[in-house]
């Protein structure tokens, strides 16, 4: 009996021990997942959050710089997780993407196994796809020479993922498959500002069109430097990049992408010739000035229809001597307009449009001041069209009383003729 209650006090307390032995384990298991799991939040937040690069006071983040993927403390495996998590990684890439990836073989089917090339430009081919789910779509294909790695490009995504405006071409899915790393964009279907400007398969942009796209542009620029967390440096804001949708709302394309191709290789110099700031040039700083600088010269594009590549702020300059950068603008107008302008709108747009190019970027204005003017002209247009518009209809009642007035007298006159001739006759 005493044998069996020793008994009994041994298997229980080897019990209670393995017993703690496992709690002790389950706990450490636990609280390395838990440590794992944030580890890889805290760097998709780093991802999202920290500047990647900056340049003085009014810099701020260049989205897809590359150094985020050296500097992530993920190890682990794909994207940081740990390896055993790795079955997941597709979904959990989807909720960290906040995006949907597409995969290549529904992408190769709805660009008809890639042959609707609808562009091409530096990064490399664009194409036209017509979805099952979403009606047609922009599935740009990142050349296969680029140096981008796949955590920079999930990196790349995440951060596009997060930018939404009605003025910009937003990113709507990716495909990293087979090698090729593809973006998939809303599609738009009225093509680039640059082909209404100078393609002669369209007609020529109104004055009050011209007038709203450069507001529209305005706007997703404004919402980039001002609007998007960590803001964002366009870099590239050209006519090409500036697309149309069905309702002829333009939408900035082609922000936050990493580009290969330097304009000066030993300053690191990125963007395309004739819209670059200047100061950026000779600083190599990067700013969101030097953004207002290229859309200015998108403006003087804009008022003039001539390509900013061929000479069009040389013009604008020669210009500038006769009009002090105020007034006489109306002399570069695009010939296209036939006259067809406000002159003072013009001049009030041409005169913003000088301001932005202006030498030091700190006498450049901000998007924001540039919307806030913009809109003003629009509402002064409004306010103008309206007044015109009551000013006619006065006029037409003018008209039509004149009318009756008129009517009543030469019924007044018939009716005294008849009255006369019946008085002759009479006597
Ligand atoms: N979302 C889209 N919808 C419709 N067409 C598009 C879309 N994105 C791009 N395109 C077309 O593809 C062309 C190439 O676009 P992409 O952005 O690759 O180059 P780019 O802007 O012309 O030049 P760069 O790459 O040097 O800036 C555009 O000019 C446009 O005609």
């Amino acid at each position: 009996m005493k044998e069996e209650s020793i008994g009994l006090i041994i298997g229980g307390s080897t019990g209670v021990v393995i017993g703690i032995i496992l709690a002790v384990f389950a706990l450490f298991c636990f609280r390395y997942h838990q440590k794992h799991l944030q580890i890889g939040n805290s760097s998709s937040r780093r991802a999202a959050t920290i500047p990647i690069r900056t340049n003085g006071a009014d810099s701020c983040t260049i989205l897809s710089d590359s150094t985020i993927g050296a500097e992530s403390p993920l190890k682990s495996g794909w994207n940081g997780m740990p390896f055993w998590l790795d079955g997941f990684k597709k979904s959990y890439m989807v909720s960290a993407t906040g995006l949907p990836e597409y995969s290549y073989k529904d992408l190769q089917k709805a660009t008809y196994n890639f042959t609707t090339v609808i562009g091409q430009g530096a990064f490399g081919l664009v194409y036209k796809a017509h979805m099952s789910t979403v009606e047609t779509v922009a599935v740009k294909v990142l050349a296969t020479n680029s140096k981008q790695g796949e955590k920079e490009f999930y990196t790349e995504v995440m951060l596009l993922g997060r930018l939404h405006h009605r003025n910009l071409v937003n990113l709507i899915g990716y495909c990293a498959e087979k090698g090729q790393h593809m973006l998939v964009y809303v599609y738009m279907s009225k093509g680039s500002l640059a082909s209404h400007l100078y393609g002669e398969e369209n007609e020529a942009l109104s004055w009050n069109m011209r007038v709203d796209i450069a507001l529209e542009v305005a706007r997703g620029l404004e919402y980039l430097h001002d609007g998007a967390v960590p803001p964002v440096i366009h870099r590239d804001i050209k006519s090409s990049n500036i697309l149309l949708d069905q309702s002829m709302r333009a939408r900035v394309a082609d922000f936050g992408l990493s580009r290969e191709e330097m304009v000066d290789k030993h300053a690191a110099i990125r963007g395309t010739f004739g819209y670059l700031d200047p100061e950026y040039i000779s600083s190599g700083k990067l700013t969101k000035k030097s953004d207002v600088y290229s859309f200015g010269v998108l403006l003087f594009e804009i008022i003039a229809g001539r390509n900013p590549q061929q000479g069009l702020m040389e013009y604008v300059e020669l210009a500038a001597m006769n009009t002090e950068g105020k007034v006489g603008w109306e002399e570069i107008a695009d010939s296209r307009l036939e006259g067809n302008f406000d002159v003072q709108e013009l001049n009030e747009v041409a005169a913003l449009a000088y301001k932005c190019v202006e030498r030091a970027p700190k006498k450049r204005p901000s998007m924001r001041d540039i919307v806030s003017v913009l809109t003003r002209i629009l509402k002064s247009r409004d306010h103008r069209n309206h007044h015109n518009k009551a000013l006619s209809s006065t006029a037409e009642v003018y008209i039509d009383l004149d009318q009756t007035e008129t009517k009543n007298s030469v019924s007044n006159h018939r009716r005294q003729d008849s009255v006369d001739s019946a008085t002759d006759n009479e006597v």
